[in-house]
């Protein structure tokens, strides 16, 4: 999938899907799809197009034009930084931080994410000339999707309905989707945080369609794992991605997006042996051997119970010991 911050160099002519997009969730997908429809030759063009998992933007090289066949790229557009964190200044914690959205987009057959810098100039111009210059100037875009409550240019001042009158004008159509519910509630971003800050996994992946993971390298801890018989890989996860609450989860391990091990999770500041800082750390079931500098990716499965203030290293031992065997039984459960 090709990534890029450069209206320049985006690949064109395009078929748009435009949102913020965190979380790739069910109601994000359902924006996406109606652009996703292409011709043979599309997916041909599409084969072309090598899929990192680790993008650092605008380091792969786009195919020429002289060697592809007309056609339209499937292209979320997203803003970087997110236009609230832009105005508050306030850094947003992510449930899909870049990695991870490209990955999904790629999963759903997206050929193209453009991050276009939100910049004072952009966040100034009129509902029109957002879609005038960027849109059809820059991106030459055939067909655009949003959800119902879209809202862009000045001051938020474009609607939907706004962005179809103004879209038609240029004979260019606009899908708007309706937002989509799930249980009652609407599915949005805030919807999925709220569900991971209260334990409810099951709701979350209703949502999302998919477990909420975290994907990060194996460090160094403090060494004190091995000694009471439970060596944690500690997860350097993203600084922005959302973490859900603070405690304990049965949890399903993926080594470098491959071998599937079941195992238990905490997550907190672990105040038994006095840490500082929030971290994640997994023990493996059954297993035994070096993950520093591994990838995991860790797909969580069941809430089990918050973290704990321990008065000694022994009782905090024992706790863990009945934490495998709970984690044990829900994911087996799950396996058989
Ligand atoms: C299943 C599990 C549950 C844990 N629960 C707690 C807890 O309730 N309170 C706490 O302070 N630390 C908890 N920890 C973290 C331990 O304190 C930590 O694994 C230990 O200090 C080793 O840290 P190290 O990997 O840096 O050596 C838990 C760890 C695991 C694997
Ligand atoms: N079953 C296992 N689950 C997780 N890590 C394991 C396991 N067996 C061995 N290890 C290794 O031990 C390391 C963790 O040991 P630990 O004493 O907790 O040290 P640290 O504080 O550096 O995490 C892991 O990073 C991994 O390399």
């Amino acid at each position: 999938m090709w990534v890029t911050s450069s209206l320049t160099n985006a690949l064109t002519p395009t078929a748009i899907a435009l949102g913020n997009f965190d979380g790739i969730h069910l109601g994000h997908q359902e924006v996406i799809r109606p652009i996703l429809h292409r011709s043979k030759n599309q997916e041909e063009v599409r084969s072309f197009l090598s899929y990192p998992l680790s993008v650092p933007a605008d380091t792969q090289t786009p195919i020429s034009s002289a060697d592809r066949p007309e056609h339209i790229y499937s292209t979320v557009v997203t803003f970087n930084p997110h236009p609230q964190e832009f105005f508050t200044g306030k850094k947003r914690s992510l449930l899909t931080p870049l990695d991870e959205k490209v990955q999904q987009l790629q999963a759903l057959g997206v050929d193209q994410l453009i991050r276009i810098p939100f910049t004072w100039n952009l966040a100034s111009l009129s509902p029109q000339d957002f879609v005038e210059k960027i849109l059809i100037q820059q991106l030459c875009c055939q067909q655009i999707s949003v959800g119902e409550n879209f809202c862009f240019g000045k001051q938020r001042t474009g609607t939907a309905k706004d962005l179809k009158a103004i879209a038609a004008s240029f004979d260019i159509p606009v899908t708007i989707v309706p937002i989509y519910a799930r249980g009652g509630d609407r599915i949005s971003s805030s919807a999925i945080r709220q569900a991971l800050e209260n334990g409810d996994l099951q709701r979350a992946q209703e949502l999302l369609g998919r477990p909420y993971t975290l994907t990060g390298t194996v460090v160094k801890g403090q060494q004190l794992g091995r000694t009471i018989g439970f060596p944690t890989a500690n997860v350097a996860v993203p600084a922005e991605k959302f973490l859900p609450a603070n405690g304990v989860y049965a949890v399903r391990v993926f080594v470098q997006g491959v071998d599937n091990h079941l195992g238990v999770m905490n997550i907190g500041v672990r105040p038994t042996v006095s840490g500082t800082h929030p971290s994640v750390e997994v023990y493996l079931f059954d297993w035994s051997g070096d993950l520093y500098g591994e990838t995991l990716t860790v797909q969580l499965e069941k809430f089990l119970r918050p973290e704990k203030k321990f008065a000694s290293l022994d009782e905090l031992k024992a706790q863990i010991q009945l934490d495998c065997t709970a984690a044990k039984e829900e994911l087996q459960g799950n396996t058989k």
